[in-house]
């Protein structure tokens, strides 16, 4: 693909195309001597190369932008009709940062990333990143779907990302934006252009938010959740958000992985729409999360986290940011599903939440009114360093467990969920990976225990007691739980009215925040299922 001509999009005088570079070409590309700065990568001990990725070490979503013109105005979520990061930007205001972005890769040394997101040939996007900076490339070769030999003969782009993070847009308050940094879609020229941050995940959750504008319209599920299955073909999805546990929990031995963060579920049922997986390092010990951690290794790129002059990582050290990463191809993990990353009908639906409140059981399970209440109302916490100024776990509602890559209504979102669920006939648990009484997070070894039991089944034998205010059912005991007394929140509590307090505040809040759902018919008969003062 050396006569691929880049100009077609604005970038001109190309002075070299690597196109789909091979993992050797891209470690000696990011290791070059000569390279300064965020641009360099130095090779640890574990054999993965590691970066810093700048200013940026997590996505910035006040940076965010969509062209607001005829294919988006009726569909898309915008920001002024409902609290969210789909801001409008005129097409004018496109044209000047696609200047600026094909200015800033005209004249030099590119690489060029030809991929797919979504496992699905259907429903795939081709998806083309351009960028100037090797570990970037690296990056979205570790996370995208890499195409075969024969794939690529006949690859016709759908979707084109332009990475100029080098340049930033010095007219942005002429522009009404919010900062010199920019993250922008055009839904009709297809394409996504970035300036001022070099963070990667901007790219992988880029068209993810893609996927979920495309998808929904074609009734198939865009779903922000890890999956797995089991060996009698039990497919299981968790939904939460960053730092909740989608990554940690779907990596089980006893499970085959499907993906760790992005699916779409249709008549076929559930599929990746990513190629690797991108997990949270810090605290990372080989002990407790040993398949994490046997796959950094070669090929793995890891993200700001501390290595020290012999290439030995010290995972523990967060002074960078919190959110450490790393991501890799997902056949890194041992057990997964091949050659595809796809399998049957969710039969399992979880929603994973960190309640920063320490309200919420452990796990409770959901009538079908409640599971739509759950998802719509995406009550979590944000967890410090994945967003720009998150620094402490902040209690928030996102809907659908990821809000901010919603390019539609998330009413759309659970009526195609809802759908799916109802005719594969899944059941829907809610799963605090969060705190309680004692201060501290539930144990991830609780946890494991609790998804273990939903997952095999024997949690239907339990006998369930309905906590207050939320009408939640919580299993009295479970096997592998060895304190039995933590799956009653209100039992980690030395005062019962601590936790009573604390409950009708959190109740109110969802409340409050369900208000915006009850605009029609199918909203208000939902409240029922929520919360009640
Ligand atoms: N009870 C628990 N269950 C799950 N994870 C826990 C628990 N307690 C602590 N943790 C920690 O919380 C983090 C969960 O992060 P994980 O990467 O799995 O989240 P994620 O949902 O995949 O986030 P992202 O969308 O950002 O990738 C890990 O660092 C894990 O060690
Ligand atoms: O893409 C990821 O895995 C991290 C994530 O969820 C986010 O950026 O919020
Ligand atoms: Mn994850």
């Amino acid at each position: 693909m050396s006569d691929l001509d880049l100009s077609q999009y604005g970038i001109t005088d190309v002075t070299e195309i690597i196109y789909n570079p091979s993992y050797d070409q891209l470690f000696a590309e990011e290791t070059r001597a000569d390279l300064q700065g965020y641009e360099q990568g130095k090779l640890t001990k574990l054999g993965a190369v590691s970066v810093d990725t700048g200013i940026f070490t997590g996505r910035s979503p006040k940076d965010k932008y969509i062209v607001r013109d005829d294919t988006t105005r009726d569909t898309v979520w915008w920001s002024d009709q409902g609290k969210n990061d789909n801001k409008a930007i005129t097409p004018e205001v496109w044209v000047d940062l696609k200047a600026l972005v094909t200015q800033q890769l005209s004249g030099k040394r590119l690489f060029v990333v030809d991929t797919y997101c979504g496992a699905n040939a259907d429903s795939r996007l081709a998806v083309r990143f351009i960028t100037e900076v090797a570990w970037q490339a690296h990056f979205v070769k570790n996370m995208f779907i890499r195409p075969t030999d024969a794939e690529l003969e006949t690859y016709q782009p759908d979707f084109i990302v332009m990475n100029g993070a080098k340049c930033t847009n010095t007219n942005w308050q002429q522009h009404g934006l919010n900062s010199e940094n920019f993250v922008a879609f055009n839904l009709t020229e297809r394409i996504q252009l970035i300036g001022g941050t070099w963070y990667g995940g901007e790219m992988k959750k880029g068209m993810f938010s893609m996927m979920n504008y495309f998808l929904p319209l074609q009734g198939i599920a865009s779903m922000h959740c890890s999956a797995n299955v089991g060996e009698a073909g039990d497919v299981a999805v968790f939904f939460g958000l960053s730092g909740t546990g989608k990554t940690t929990l779907s990596t089980d031995p006893k499970r085959q992985l499907i993906g760790d963060d992005e699916h779409g579920w249709d008549d076929d049922g559930v599929f990746n729409f990513e190629g690797g997986c991108y997990a949270k390092t810090i605290n990372l010990s080989e002990e407790n999360e040993p398949d994490i951690y046997q796959a950094i290794r070669k090929d793995a790129l890891l993200e700001n986290v501390t290595v020290l002059a012999d290439g030995e990582i010290d995972f523990n050290d967060g002074s960078k940011t919190e959110n450490t990463r790393v991501s890799y191809p997902i056949y890194h993990i041992d057990n997964i599903v091949t050659p595809v990353s796809k399998a049957g009908h969710a039969k399992k639906v979880i929603f994973l939440t960190a309640d920063a409140f320490g309200v919420l059981p452990p796990v409770s399970k959901l009538t079908k009114e409640q599971a739509k209440y759950h998802f719509l109302s995406g009550f979590t916490a944000k967890l410090a360093g994945t967003e720009r100024g998150i620094t402490e776990p902040t209690p928030t509602f996102s809907s659908c467990f990821g809000a901010a890559f919603l390019s539609l209504h998330p009413t759309k979102y659970a009526e195609v969920l809802g759908k799916r669920m109802e005719a594969s006939g899944a059941e829907a648990y809610l799963v605090n990976t969060g705190w309680n009484g004692t201060g501290k997070r539930i144990s991830i070894k609780a946890t494991r225990a609790i998804i273990d039991a939903i997952l095999d089944g024997s949690i239907e034998n339990a006998e369930f007691v309905q906590l207050p205010y939320f009408n939640l059912a919580m299993p009295s005991a479970l096997n592998g739980v060895d304190d039995v007394s933590i799956l009653d929140p209100r039992n980690t509590y030395a005062n019962l009215t601590d936790w009573d307090v604390k409950a009708q505040d959190l109740a109110k809040r969802f409340v409050d925040n369900f208000v915006k759902f009850t605009d029609n018919d199918e909203g208000k008969a939902l409240v029922a299922a929520g919360p009640q003062l």
